[in-house]
């Protein structure tokens, strides 16, 4: 398995009968000489002759080789079926963006012999629409198993345990309050709960790693020691990568990063070892100095936060995590001004489509919105108290569901709940509807 460890697996996030997996990696070996080393892992895996094309326990191909073409009786590269099968040209997509980064890219599109090239090769096929069929699916690892985010929308519901959050401080911040409210979450129909110890909001001031994991832990293992939270998934609301690493230890599913690794210059790395996913939040600053007049200038708010939270996915890459364990998340509320949050919740498709000229793999992302009960709701409504927010929390959710979002965290479960039962309702008309 020597040059798989060598190789890095860019984007994968597609599963079926059998799983697809692309991967763009540099080697030093020569296309023989790659597909000899490749052919040797596939027999120490127990691929001993058997049906051509037939079933198997692994199968490594070389869909291209760098800007070359090689044709001899034992290698042809382009790999000669990669254009009659779906589940080769979704995955290999998911590794380019719509505009071509560098010539060996270019060259691939070439390959296709359409003036669109690969892009077009794939609409032709069928593209996006593919999904969902032909044994594909985009699924995310996540505990012991796949979670097939694309069929419903999940609903995480919030669980603060800070004395000093905007909307339910000190209210859960004993174990027994915040075990009754996240089984009460859980009853309401809450498919994930988010734990967090330290207060966002605009203006809070900083606690330390110890402070949070004091606050955290306790209501940590009681909720993941639930009877009810069998089959629900804990995620941990920190910037912390110490939080982020214990809470992991005990009992936590993901990551939820407000500060997509720029809070902590061992996040990221962290997180890449924990082998979890990864909420990247995008943000500017940090919650004490991101409603400052600088992290507030956008000329196009769907294209710069489409930009810069890419960039932070990139970052998290480099750092060892896979593109396919990041859920995205504009950060509805955070360096934002009322007319920004706006402008998100009506522009989720475009922010996917700016991602897309980057990633085709990013854009299709897992997205996350957290609307509920923020300050600009209380402006547009005129309501001080926050949780007399929860009408027009609903109106956000439902527009974002609409809009592509697949996670929306909420804190009450309850009522956000029935509306994003009757948007995925929606989805599935329209979709059953542009199908026929
Ligand atoms: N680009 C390529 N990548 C891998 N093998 C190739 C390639 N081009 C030609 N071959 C040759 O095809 C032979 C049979 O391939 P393999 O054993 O992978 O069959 P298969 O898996 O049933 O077919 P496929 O990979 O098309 O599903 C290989 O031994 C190899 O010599
Ligand atoms: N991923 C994510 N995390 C959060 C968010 C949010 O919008 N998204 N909002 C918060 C403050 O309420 C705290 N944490
Ligand atoms: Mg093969």
């Amino acid at each position: 398995m020597n040059i798989l460890k060598q190789l890095v697996p860019t984007k994968h996030r597609f599963s079926g009968l059998t799983k697809h997996c692309r991967v763009r990696a540099v080697t030093k070996l020569g296309p023989h000489e790659l597909l000899g080393v490749l052919k040797q892992i596939e027999k120490d895996m127990g691929r001993s002759g058997g049906i051509r094309y037939g079933p198997r326990p692994i199968d490594l191909d070389i869909l291209f080789y760098g800007k070359f073409k090689v044709h001899s009786e034992i290698l042809t590269i382009p790999h000669e079926r990669i254009w009659e099968r779906p589940f080769v040209m979704a995955p290999l997509m998911d590794l380019l963006g719509s505009s071509a980064d560098c010539d060996t890219v270019t060259c691939w599109h070439s390959f296709s012999l359409l003036s669109g090239g690969l892009l077009e090769f794939w609409e032709k096929m069928g593209g996006e629409s593919l999904i969902g069929k032909e044994g594909m699916k985009r699924v995310l690892p996540i505990k012991s198993g796949l979670w097939d985010w694309s069929q419903r929308t999940s609903v995480m519901g919030i669980l603060n345990v800070t004395p000093d959050s905007f909307s339910d401080g000190g209210k859960f911040v004993s174990v027994e309050a915040a075990v009754t409210q996240a089984r009460l979450m859980i009853s309401e129909g809450a498919d994930m709960i988010d734990i967090g110890a330290q207060s966002t909001r605009p203006m809070a001031s900083r606690i330390s790693a110890e402070e949070e994991l004091d606050r955290l832990m306790p209501v940590l293992e009681a909720v993941a020691g639930m009877p009810e939270a069998e089959g629900k998934l804990i995620s941990v609301d920190t910037f912390y990568s110490e939080v982020a690493s214990e809470a992991v230890s005990k009992g936590a599913h993901l990551v939820n990063d407000i500060s997509a690794g720029q809070l902590d210059s061992n996040m990221l790395r962290v997180v890449a070892g924990l082998k979890v996913p990864y909420i990247a939040m995008h943000m500017r600053g940090e919650p004490h100095t991101m409603q400052n007049s600088e992290n507030l200038q956008y000329d196009d708010v769907c294209k710069q936060i489409a930009s810069e939270i890419y960039s932070r996915v990139k970052d998290a890459e480099l750092s060892g995590i896979p593109a396919w364990r990041v859920i995205i998340d504009p950060g509805i509320g955070f360096s934002k001004k009322t007319e920004h949050n706006l402008d998100i919740l009506v522009g989720l498709p475009n922010i996917r489509a700016e991602i897309a000229r980057k990633s085709f793999g990013v854009s299709h992302a897992p997205m996350l919105i957290g609307p509920s009960r923020k300050k600009f709701l209380g402006h547009i409504c005129s309501r001080i108290a926050a949780d007399e927010r929860d009408p027009a929390t609903i109106a956000c959710v439902t527009a974002s569901v609409l809009g592509g979002a697949n996670i929306v965290r909420v804190h009450n479960v309850r009522d956000n709940a029935d509306s994003v039962k009757v948007c995925d309702a929606m989805l599935k008309q329209r979709s059953t509807k542009n199908l026929s």
